[in-house]
């Protein structure tokens, strides 16, 4: 049986993903293959990721995420803006959210415009390191390296082997290599589950805004901006020297294109 599928196709930052108004519960989307091939960019939509906006009880609506590879993952932050955008453009909410997301429940705030979103994401209590790599999940586990002439480096094949070296490889991780501007950083991520880089990663440019608190011994309420290959992101935050509260991931949600697709 063909079945007809609306989509909205959303980036943020160049972190680009299919959204499906799934309220009516239309689409089972327990289907790794399909997801996969509507990802796929050359035989699909394409897409880092593709999103269901579900009706949830006790929130405005929950975010149901999968990655490219057609798996569920764990939290995608540009996808959580994006989904906020996508929630005010459906009329779910108006200029402020709490919604529900596989890491728990998180508020979001969005201009009147629709536009730029400013994510509120889970606390983080726990910094580890790797040899001169720092290691901490921020929603989705992140792996963060400080480097030089990042502009020129090859991301996909050294983020693709740490990836898949012998500490990472069952579960895999998200690996961010970061060089410091005159204003704050510029990133560069490889991402699990789309096994490529990506032109950004919100839950990736968390964990570089924090690793670099701790690097740099700064405390109190930090403002870190971020330049990616997609746009520019801003992370806010509280450090008291061990744990990060009231991070904020901020930056540009827009919707592309929408379509039916047939499948
Ligand atoms: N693009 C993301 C991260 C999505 C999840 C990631 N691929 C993983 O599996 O950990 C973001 O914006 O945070």
């Amino acid at each position: 049986m063909i079945v007809k599928i609306r989509f909205y196709k959303y980036q943020g930052a160049g972190n680009d993903f299919i959204l499906v108004d799934n309220r009516e519960n239309i689409v089972d989307h327990n289907n790794p293959k399909l997801i996969a091939s509507l990802c796929d960019r050359r035989f699909g939509i394409g897409g880092d990721g593709m999103m269901f906006l579900q009706n949830k009880e006790g929130f405005d609506f929950e975010m149901v995420y999968y990655n490219a590879d057609g798996q569920p993952s764990s939290m995608c932050g540009n996808g959580g803006r994006c989904i906020v955008a996508f929630a005010k453009f459906l009329g779910v909410i108006d200029t402020e959210t709490e919604f529900l997301a596989v890491d728990g429940p998180h508020y979001a705030k969005i201009s009147s415009e629709g536009d730029w979103v400013s994510l509120q994401m889970i606390d983080v209590k726990e910094l580890k390191t790797d040899l001169d790599a720092y290691v901490l999940n921020t929603g989705s586990p992140h792996y963060v390296k400080l480097v030089d002439d990042l502009a020129h480096r090859d991301v996909f094949h050294e983020g693709k082997a740490i990836r898949n070296n012998a500490t990472y490889r069952e579960k895999g991780i998200n690996v961010n290599f970061v060089e410091p501007t005159d204003d704050g950083y510029f990133v560069r991520t490889f991402e699990r589950g789309v096994e490529d880089e990506t032109f950004a990663c919100g839950t990736g440019v968390t964990a570089v805004a924090l690793a670099m608190a701790s690097h740099n011994q700064q405390t109190g309420h930090i403002d870190t901006p971020i330049k990616v290959l997609g746009g520019n992101l801003n992370i806010r935050f509280d450090y008291d020297g061990k744990v990060f509260t009231d991070i904020f991931l901020e930056g540009p949600a827009v919707q592309v294109f929408d379509g039916v697709v047939e499948v």
